[in-house]
């Protein structure tokens, strides 16, 4: 169990906002940060991380004060056991994939767990190659490998798939998972994408100005709504069309695109690269064995 209660005031573009939250994570699960931009989650993972000091608070891993404001207990960077993958991958681009990994590892190299790594991301291929040379998607499992080398418990993840597009970000979520399951991480994720969420978290921290105003199951919190649809699903508008009387849009919902019929009324405050939910009230599902 990971326990966590920070404070800490913000200066925020609208004045002072103070960032007042307590929460905990069970081992192994994986839980996702989810609010507007400015309400906190980037400061959270810092905090969680020892690379910024709230003005009070404490994390407790397992056993062992991390940090304790009150007791002036504060375990530096480089000894909490974490691993961490922001959105800008940030590798050195002098260093081939290998080396960027080896880099990290720092003294304590393990060979076999760096090329686990390498053989679990898909980077077999791209061992002997620069960055510079690799597209996003791929210099995104470089970094999340390199977040791994040294083993950590604890992953944190703050929006690394946002600059990717659609296809390449279902096949990092896949990844993500993957290590995820594989290492047995307790893994706290940064995200604005319902789908990405339901896809991924056991658990969701709603955070709004600072406070955790909702705690609940991903599920929960996305289909909790007014709607009382017999199926609802969280999707992203990919296209919005109009076709005679009626507009017909393209959601990307997990990793398949629906078309929906709508009337022009109903999507007037719509755009693409909105998040709607898709729901339907009178339907008769037919179901049929894949596999
Ligand atoms: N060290 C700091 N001291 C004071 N204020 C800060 C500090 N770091 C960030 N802030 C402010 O706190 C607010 C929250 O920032 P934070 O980066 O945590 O938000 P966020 O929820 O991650 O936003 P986004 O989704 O845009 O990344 C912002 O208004 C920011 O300017």
């Amino acid at each position: 169990m990971i326990e966590c209660e920070f404070q800490k005031t913000l200066k925020a573009a609208s004045g002072e906002m103070l960032l007042d939250v307590n929460f905990s994570l069970k081992k192994r699960s994986f839980t996702v940060i989810y609010g507007e931009s400015g309400a906190g989650k980037t400061t959270i993972l810092r905090m969680m991380a020892g690379l910024l000091a709230p003005e009070d608070g404490r994390m407790k891993v397992e056993e062992t004060v991390w940090l304790d404001t009150q007791r002036k207990i504060s375990l530096e960077p480089q000894k909490r056991n974490i691993g961490m993958v922001f959105q800008d991958y940030a590798l050195f681009p002098n260093m081939t994939v290998e080396e960027n990994l080896e880099f990290a590892s720092g003294s304590k190299k393990d060979k076999s767990h760096l090329e686990e790594l390498i053989y679990i991301t898909g980077l077999s291929g791209f061992k002997d190659r620069k960055p510079a040379t690799l597209s996003g998607g791929q210099q995104q499992r470089v970094a999340l490998a390199r977040a791994l080398v040294r083993k950590p418990k604890i992953l944190l993840l703050d929006e690394p798939l946002s600059a990717l597009d659609h296809s390449i970000r279902g096949k990092l979520q896949d990844y993500i998972l993957k290590l995820h399951r594989k290492f047995a991480l307790t893994t706290v994720l940064i995200s604005h994408d319902p789908g990405e969420i339901i896809k991924l978290a056991d658990k969701v921290l709603v955070l709004e100005n600072g406070q955790i105003t909702r705690e609940d199951k991903p599920v929960t919190i996305f289909t909790k709504s007014k709607l009382s649809g017999k199926f609802q699903f969280a999707g992203e508008v990919l296209e919005i069309k109009p076709e005679g009387v009626v507009t017909i849009l393209s959601i990307l919902i997990g990793r398949n695109v629906i078309k929906v019929i709508c009337m022009e009324e109903e999507v007037k405050t719509i755009k693409a690269g909105d998040q709607v939910l898709v729901a339907s009230k009178a339907f008769n599902p037919v179901v049929k064995k894949i596999k």
